[in-house]
């Protein structure tokens, strides 16, 4: 018998297009795997292709040692018989039920009366703090509260997989981190294993134990969050995890150069598909890797200085967010606000500033007109899931 979960080909297209291309995937028992992309990349509907919502056009499913999906030979285990627990973007719990009958109504549907004589509804009430909850209806409940209910409706009958679409997107910020850091610690505590979809990669890096970052309906890179972190494989995935800075760079007689003629040493930099005798690269970077000066005496020995003008400035309490142009390109950056605060204030769009990076914070890919374009649409991601 094997732990794992498995995906394998998986194919689902709505007439011509080709929404999850030949998806391969492999979770282990015990696992917290998020799929994590932009809008429209296909996660909600792998997702619901896992639940049995969706019929895929081929491929095969695998739960441990069931098969659940399989394209050929037509095996397709209904979503009522894959033993799993759902939580959806929209809470979907049952108006018309009390808290104490939504959390009930898996144990009910499987027959698990036992469960329910042992106290199996107040336990998972409990768990995410809605013990008090148990009589009231779903239309008396915040949002965050009507969500932790689905969560305990999820968990309760110890299914073998929960999938999770989107949960939190409804919520606002501060409640978004209380149940996301309830539903990290449940999966601590109870080693559940999952498959979150979101689009918020600080959601993605806190829950995942691996993260499959998609794009158009494949997998991109499929590591553990530190890997991605560090490692992007594409300009695309570097893009989506944050690294907002983008630097064009072209090889000319004396090495690496900018856009905007500085050059660049590469030996300390993170190199990836770039051939030997390739020409032509782009840089990506985090905000946070760049720095201000006042002047080019500041730049630390080994760091890239670049020539740059103001373009705007943001206060945000202890730092400022600052857009610089250099060439053609914007870069930007977070300047401590007690450093920098006097000098940007004083400063007009078109100042010259001083910028600087260490060339080990740069993550180079060979250049790729159709891997910069997927990555230039990210800039469309609201801020917090792209920062
Ligand atoms: N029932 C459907 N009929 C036709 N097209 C669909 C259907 N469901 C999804 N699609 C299309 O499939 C593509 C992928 O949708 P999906 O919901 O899987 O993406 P997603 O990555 O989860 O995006 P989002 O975060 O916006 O939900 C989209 O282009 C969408 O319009």
């Amino acid at each position: 018998m094997t732990s794992k979960f498995r995906v394998s080909g998986l194919t689902k297209s709505y007439g011509t297009n080709v929404v999850v291309d030949q998806l391969d995937l492999e979770i282990e028992e015990g696992e917290f795997l998020v799929l994590l992309g932009p809008s429209g990349c296909g996660k909600t509907t792998t997702l619901r292709c896992l639940a049995g919502l969706e019929t895929p056009q081929d491929g095969t499913i695998t739960f441990k040692d069931r098969m659940v999906f399989d394209g050929q030979s037509h095996v397709n285990v209904p979503a009522h018989k894959r033993n799993i627990g759902m939580v959806f973007q929209s809470y979907a719990l049952w108006p018309h039920m009390t808290v104490r009958k939504n959390i009930q109504y898996p144990l009910k549907v499987r027959n698990m009366k036992q469960d329910i004589d042992r106290g199996a509804v107040e336990a998972a009430a409990e768990m995410v703090d809605c013990a008090k909850l148990l009589d009231r209806y779903p239309s008396q409940l915040s949002g965050g509260q009507q969500q932790r209910v689905a969560v305990a409706r999820g968990l309760v009958a110890h299914p073998d997989l929960v999938l999770f679409d989107e949960p939190l997107s409804n919520l606002d910020a501060r409640l978004r981190d209380q149940v996301r850091s309830q539903i990290h610690q449940l999966h601590q505590k109870l080693g559940f294993t999952a498959v979150f979809v979101t689009h918020d990669q600080s959601e993605a890096f806190a829950l995942g134990d691996r993260l499959a970052i998609m794009k158009s309906g494949k997998i991109e890179q499929y590591d553990a969050p530190e890997h991605v972190f560090e490692n992007p494989v594409s300009e695309y995935v570097a893009a989506f995890i944050g690294m907002g800075n983008r630097l064009e760079l072209r090889r000319g007689h004396d090495g690496w150069m900018t856009s905007a003629g500085d050059s660049i040493d590469l030996q300390r930099a993170t190199v990836r598909g770039l051939a030997d005798k390739g020409t032509a690269a782009v840089a990506r970077f985090r905000p946070d890797d760049l720095m201000l000066h006042r002047s080019m005496n500041e730049v630390p020995a080994g760091n890239v200085a670049l020539h740059a003008e103001l373009v705007t400035y943001e206060y945000g309490g202890r730092h400022f967010d600052v857009t610089v142009k250099t060439g053609t390109e914007e870069l930007t950056l977070r300047a401590n606000a007690q450093e920098h605060s006097v000098a940007l204030r004083e400063s007009k769009p078109g100042a010259p500033m001083v910028v600087s990076f260490s060339p080990s914070a740069l993550r180079v890919f060979a250049a790729d007109t159709a891997d910069a374009d997927a990555a230039r649409q990210l800039a469309a991601v609201p801020a917090e899931a792209a920062a």
